[in-house]
């Protein structure tokens, strides 16, 4: 695969809202969209093409992928794929994308993410994999988990609530939630995912949550709520984001990351956001 500082950037599925951000976040960057998308099957055939910042982008059936992708790597020489699906497909699409040895950015939560890792991890592809691409939350992330890594424990004892808020159409509970719960319970304050309460009700997320009325087709509010067993001391912790913007952006940041790691062939091949932020690469 060629290596390129400014790469032709394919995102799947242009149909989708993540998706269709992400194109969008592309072209602002002036850089080279390719206008061809992989989509499900429905939006396949309901539809040929979407557009993207007025660039129409041809829509491909599933059935038609490999044929498509066989012409795609040798139109698009240093091609990097960005993949914001559904959790039912992305495990599917990690393993043909890693088959094709394309680099690949996947923000698609969901699936079956040991499987999704083992499988990017069997080709020689390059990829970044991480449910939150939002460079301010990852970095907040990656503060709580160097906190449980530093001090193991420190809050045993104490009680974890967690709440998300998403756009009703969110089915998955948030892949973001998902990883800091992971990083609490090595602080000592263990939950289990199906205690994430999720929130999906425009009432409550209006009037209990703050989320305002414009954004409810597409926010993350997020309180993480730690308690002590006497009930005397509390944290909370918070991120609230409106709209899709700041994962678009960090994205692409994403993308062009990955393409410098194939042009210096570099040894590791896999990496998450936090790898993206350590190496400071944000425009
Ligand atoms: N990492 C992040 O920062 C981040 C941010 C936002 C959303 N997400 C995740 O991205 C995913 C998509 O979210 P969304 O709000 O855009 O959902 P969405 O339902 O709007 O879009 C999903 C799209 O995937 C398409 N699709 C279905 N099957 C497909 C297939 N086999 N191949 C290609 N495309 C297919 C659908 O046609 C649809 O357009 C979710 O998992 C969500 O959690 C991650
Ligand atoms: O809008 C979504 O869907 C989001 N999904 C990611 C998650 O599941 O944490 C990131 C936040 C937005």
């Amino acid at each position: 695969m060629a290596a390129s500082s400014s790469p032709p950037i394919m995102v799947n599925s242009c149909t989708g809202k993540m998706g269709h951000a992400t194109a969008e976040a592309v072209v602002r960057a002036g850089l080279q969209l390719v206008p061809v998308s992989f989509t499900g099957a429905s939006e396949a055939v309901a539809v040929g093409n979407v557009g993207v910042s007025g660039i129409p982008v041809e829509l491909v059936h599933p059935d038609e992928r490999q044929s498509a992708m066989q012409n795609l790597k040798a139109q698009y020489p240093g091609l990097v794929l960005i993949d914001f699906t559904l959790p039912s497909v992305v495990n599917d699409n990690v393993a043909f994308y890693a088959r094709n040895g394309i680099p690949f950015v996947v923000g698609t939560t969901g699936g079956d993410r040991e499987q999704l890792m083992q499988d990017a991890r069997a080709g020689n592809s390059y990829a970044v994999i991480a449910p939150q691409m939002g460079k301010q939350v990852v970095a907040f992330q990656a503060t709580l988990e160097l906190m449980a890594q530093q001090f193991p424990g420190a809050f045993a004892g104490y009680k974890l609530e967690v709440t998300e808020s998403h756009q009703r159409q969110k089915a998955d509970t948030s892949g973001t939630a998902k990883a800091v719960i992971a990083s609490i319970a090595k602080l000592g304050a263990p939950i289990s995912e199906d205690d994430i309460v999720k929130v999906r009700d425009a009432s409550t997320q209006t009037e209990r949550l703050g989320v305002p009325e414009e954004h409810l087709g597409g926010h993350a509010f997020h309180t993480y709520r730690l308690t002590s067993g006497d009930g005397d001391v509390e944290f909370v912790f918070q991120h609230n984001v409106c709209g899709r913007s700041i994962y678009a952006e960090g994205t692409v940041d994403a993308a062009l990351f990955l393409a410098k790691k194939v042009a210096e062939g570099s040894e590791q091949r896999i990496f998450d956001m936090i790898d993206v932020l350590k190496a400071g690469a944000m425009r």
